[in-house]
């Protein structure tokens, strides 16, 4: 593997300024590495700016220190290698189904028979083909998360990019979401960068969990629920059961609650 594929971000950092207050320091050298075909998740308590690093990578928030770069290439910018899914549901309300997940292909002038291919697909991978013409409307909040997920794909991103995707869902809903959604990255082989506070949603879906301390936000532990390759896919409750699932939960617990008894402090 070349050693500049994959999304690398080295010591990148954050402050916000905002006229007239003091520096906000969001974040901080953080430095980490997510090889190509992985799913990265990136887990902390609120605020510790899980969201901006997000950002960064999309391009949507400029690094004040550090760097960031993707397969290679600096990230300088919002790119088409890179697709965003939001906790909301960006759905174009006056476009059905079909019509949503073929928008962004539309734009880009693919060509159609490959652009109608490549919407089909996607809308039977997030298995919403009985409900391609209806108007998102019609669909309850799990169906038009796969829409908005449908889309992404379809553009065929290098990293999809997650910020906390299922965050607004009931727990039966997310918890298909998340089996789905790890169903289509495996047979994608796609990269995905997500956000979470969620331990059980950072360790059913990671490959690799990057906890972030707060104020300021940094790198504190690269964590690798390694033990799941023990574990049938999609086997929730073998996971849950696993004696090395318990330990690294009560480990994140602990993380979490000693970023807890800091919240708060000045940055
Ligand atoms: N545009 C901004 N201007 C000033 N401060 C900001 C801005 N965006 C974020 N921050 C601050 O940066 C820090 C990190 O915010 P961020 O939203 O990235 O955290 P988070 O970990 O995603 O939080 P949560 O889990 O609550 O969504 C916070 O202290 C926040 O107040």
């Amino acid at each position: 593997m070349h050693t500049a594929s994959g999304l690398i971000i080295e010591g990148a950092g954050k402050t916000f300024r905002a006229g007239g207050r003091d520096p906000r320091v969001a974040l901080e050298g953080v430095s980490l590495q997510l090889p190509p075909g992985q799913v990265g998740v990136l887990l902390g308590p609120s605020g510790c700016g899980k969201s901006t690093l997000l950002r960064m990578v999309a391009g949507l928030e400029e690094p004040t220190a550090g760097a960031l770069s993707l397969n290679g290439r600096p990230v300088t910018g919002p790119g088409r290698d890179r697709g965003m899914v939001f906790q909301s549901y960006t759905s174009f309300p006056w476009l059905t189904v079909r019509q949503n997940v073929a928008y962004g292909l539309k734009i880009t002038g693919d060509h159609s028979s490959l652009r109608e291919g490549a919407v089909e697909h996607f809308i039977q991978a997030v298995r919403l083909q009985d409900v391609a013409d209806a108007y998102p409307h019609e669909l309850s909040g799990g169906m038009r998360q796969r829409v908005a997920i449908a889309r992404t794909l379809a553009n065929h991103p290098e990293l999809l990019l997650m910020d906390e995707p299922f965050g607004a869902l009931d727990p039966e809903t997310r918890w298909q979401m998340q089996e789905l959604l790890l169903g289509i990255v495996r047979k994608e082989r796609t990269t995905v960068l997500l956000v979470s506070h969620d331990i059980e949603e950072a360790l059913y879906l990671g490959d690799v969990v990057f906890f972030l301390s707060s104020h300021p936000g940094r790198l504190r532990e690269v964590i690798r629920p390694d033990f799941k390759k023990d574990v049938p896919a999609g086997d929730r409750e073998a996971l849950l059961d696993h004696p090395e699932y318990r330990r690294l939960d009560m480990h994140i617990r602990r993380l979490m609650s000693e970023e807890g008894s800091t919240q708060g402090q000045p940055a």
